[in-house]
């Protein structure tokens, strides 16, 4: 699209009413405007082309500028590697955009926008979870849970560890 456009629907997502409004950016958003609009969002789909890789690697770049304008511990995220119909001109493997998740702490989805509307609603269904656990109180949050886990398991190895 050459200007930004919104969408606006409504879902019931594990018993709970959720009001979408979903902001399509444009490619040449200027930073100031790409920050207003981060400042707006709850939660982040980012997409890149599986046959053009520069649109990955500008992936960490735009992340990094979720990071910092919304200054939070955790930004639901959902990493999604778009046009997986078009195998033969692959210029980013399926490991690679998965490492890159990981990276980034946030989720993972490879699918056809163009074949699998089902697989998009999934990626839509993942990010909105992961923006209604945040909203949550932090003890009930699954993330606030597995930063907990986390830090636990990595105290009870360090101390294995001293031990022998
Ligand atoms: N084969 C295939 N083509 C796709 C897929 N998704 C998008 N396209 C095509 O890729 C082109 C760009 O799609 P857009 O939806 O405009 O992508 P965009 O990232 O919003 O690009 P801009 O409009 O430039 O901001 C169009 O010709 C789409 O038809 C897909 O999953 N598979």
């Amino acid at each position: 699209h050459k200007k930004e456009v919104t969408y606006k629907c409504s879902r019931v997502v594990d018993q709970e009413a959720v009001d979408l409004e979903i902001l399509d950016l444009t490619w040449k958003s200027s930073v100031a405007s790409l920050e207003s609009s981060i400042r707006w969002a709850d939660g982040f789909l980012l997409l890149y082309s599986i046959t053009q890789r520069f649109s990955f690697l500008e992936v960490p770049q735009l992340k990094t500028l979720i990071d910092q304008t919304k200054q939070n511990l955790v930004v639901p995220v959902v990493l999604v590697a778009n046009k997986a119909d078009l195998e033969i001109g692959r210029q980013v493997t399926t490991d690679e955009g998965q490492r890159l998740a990981k990276d980034l702490r946030c989720g993972f989805r490879e699918l056809s926008v163009a074949e699998a509307v089902l697989a998009v609603e999934a990626a839509v269904l993942q990010l909105i979870r992961l923006v209604l656990d945040q909203q949550r109180p932090l003890p009930e949050r699954r993330s606030y849970m597995l930063t907990v886990r986390h830090a636990l398991t990595r105290k009870l190895t360090r101390s294995k560890t001293m031990q022998w």
